[in-house]
């Protein structure tokens, strides 16, 4: 019989997830160019995987296609970019109409949205697909987020959902996120808040030791990992700090120039092309920016000699608080920058299932999602809740402190200052913009509204 399905790539993810899927019983083909050092890809792959017997590996694209039932269902686990336009130029003389082709690569959702419309005229069903997990979450159950239209999701559903992660009442972890470019918008929102979470746990750890080891703020986080802050990032950067090889701790001799692969600076981006405040992971990608100025920091950090100061760091309880308070505020700001995103692009996305499908399987997986997936069953923005409201006046005293610390002790804590300034800003009736509207208005004659004006009249001054 023919296979039910069709994974072109066998990279880290696309192994994985092939896996997973012949695991849940698909009759699976898989498809790898075997050119230069890809030549053993797919037989390498095979031999690694005698134990199923229902995958076939091909090096044809005429094999693979004909080794598929009809309509097929083939998922691209492809580097994002011009490799996916040309696997698609090369698959579509093969494809018919109602084939479905799923993008399960980190595409940016403009381009999906392109392929999606040009495919559409051809009868030829595109869908962009957030996974999320990375190669363990691919093996065991990722976050799924596809975007096309509901009905050629309803043609792949039982299988996307069958190998997703599933949620704590064993609801799948993958859903129909909303049209067209929709699927990987929120998967590059996705990492986008997995940037600032990195980077506040990046801060915390930076501040913390300058007094504590390794393994004392490992034991930090794994006793917070037990409570209302647990998440996989946290879990992981405990595990961490106390990974050694030999006597050494392997965190200790990784070099600290943070690399990154496009998707955070795409969301911030975006979230300025919007007007949207994504101040964390703004301030999260250009800390991966600033650390990869390594040679130009030392070099200027011998302008500074430590020997007159001594480190008081806050204590745990403030480090814990404000820790809180800014990952509340990373989720209200990720979650603002695509209920404004859905808007601008008439998609209808359901944010509590978005959270819901994020509680498992992806990278920010969290207590918090739990609790943000039945904040958004009744309102569209975390600070439309009280209970939101309160918690963060409560938690504001201890964010002071670390901040006044950070600056006491010259660390830099941007993303915990973003979060801090959001909210103050936020929370603030007034702020200094009548400046910048006199500013603007004095050397551009750019007009401002008053405050005892309707919004509609605007005034110029012959300054
Ligand atoms: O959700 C995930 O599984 C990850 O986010 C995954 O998509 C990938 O690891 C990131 O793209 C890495 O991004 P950077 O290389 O930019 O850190």
């Amino acid at each position: 019989s023919k296979s039910q399905f069709g994974v072109i790539g066998l990279g880290v993810m696309g192994k994985s997830l092939s896996l997973n899927i012949a695991e849940k019983g698909f009759k699976l083909s898989v498809y790898n160019r075997s050119e230069g050092e890809e030549a053993n890809v797919v037989k390498d792959f095979l031999n690694q995987n005698t134990a199923f017997n229902n995958i076939s590996g091909h090096t044809s694209i005429d094999s693979f296609i004909a080794s598929l039932e009809t309509p097929r269902k083939i998922l691209m686990m492809i580097k994002a970019g011009s490799v996916v336009d040309a696997v698609i130029k090369q698959l579509e003389p093969y494809l018919n109409a109602d084939d479905i082709l799923i993008d399960g690569g980190n595409s940016h959702y403009l381009d999906t949205k392109n392929r999606y419309e040009a495919l559409q005229k051809k009868g030829i069903h595109f869908i962009g697909c957030g996974i999320s997990g990375g190669e363990e979450g691919a093996r065991k159950g990722p976050s799924m987020m596809p975007g096309g239209n509901i009905h050629s999701y309803s043609l792949v559903a039982p299988i996307l959902e069958k190998i997703s992660a599933r949620d704590k009442n064993n609801k799948a972890c993958c859903c129909f996120i909303a049209n067209n470019g929709a699927g990987h918008f929120v998967k590059m929102i996705h990492n986008g808040v997995e940037y600032s979470e990195m980077q506040l746990l990046a801060e915390l750890y930076a501040i913390m030791s300058l007094t504590m080891s390794n393994e004392d703020i490992s034991k930090v986080f794994s006793n917070w990992n037990k409570g209302d802050l647990s998440s996989y990032l946290l879990e992981i950067t405990a595990n961490i700090l106390t990974k050694k090889e030999g006597n050494t701790y392997i965190v200790d001799t990784i070099l600290d120039k943070a690399g990154n692969k496009g998707t955070g600076s795409w969301s911030s981006k975006t979230a300025l092309e919007i007007g949207i405040p994504t101040t964390m992971m703004t301030s999260a990608v250009f800390a991966r920016y600033l650390s990869s100025f390594k040679e130009k920091r030392v070099q200027l950090s011998q302008h500074f000699t430590k020997e007159n100061r001594t480190p008081d760091i806050p204590n745990i309880k403030d480090l814990e608080n404000a820790y809180r308070f800014a990952r509340i505020i990373n989720h209200q700001q990720g979650f603002d920058v695509i209920n404004e995103a859905a808007k601008a692009y008439n998609w209808t996305i359901n944010l509590s299932e978005l959270a819901r499908i994020w509680t498992n399987g992806c990278i920010i997986r969290s207590e918090l999602m739990q609790q943000v997936s039945e904040l958004f069953k009744n309102q569209t923005n975390l600070f439309d809740n009280i209970d939101i409201i309160n918690q963060l006046k409560s938690l504001e005293p201890y964010i002071e402190e670390v901040i006044k610390s950070a600056i006491s002790n010259r660390v830099p804590l941007d993303t915990f200052w973003s979060s801090y300034n959001y909210w103050v800003s936020m929370t603030s009736a007034k702020l200094p913009a009548n400046i910048i509207q006199a500013q603007r208005d004095y050397f551009g004659a750019h007009t401002y509204q008053k405050i005892d004006a309707p919004l509609s009249q605007f005034f110029h001054t012959n300054w």
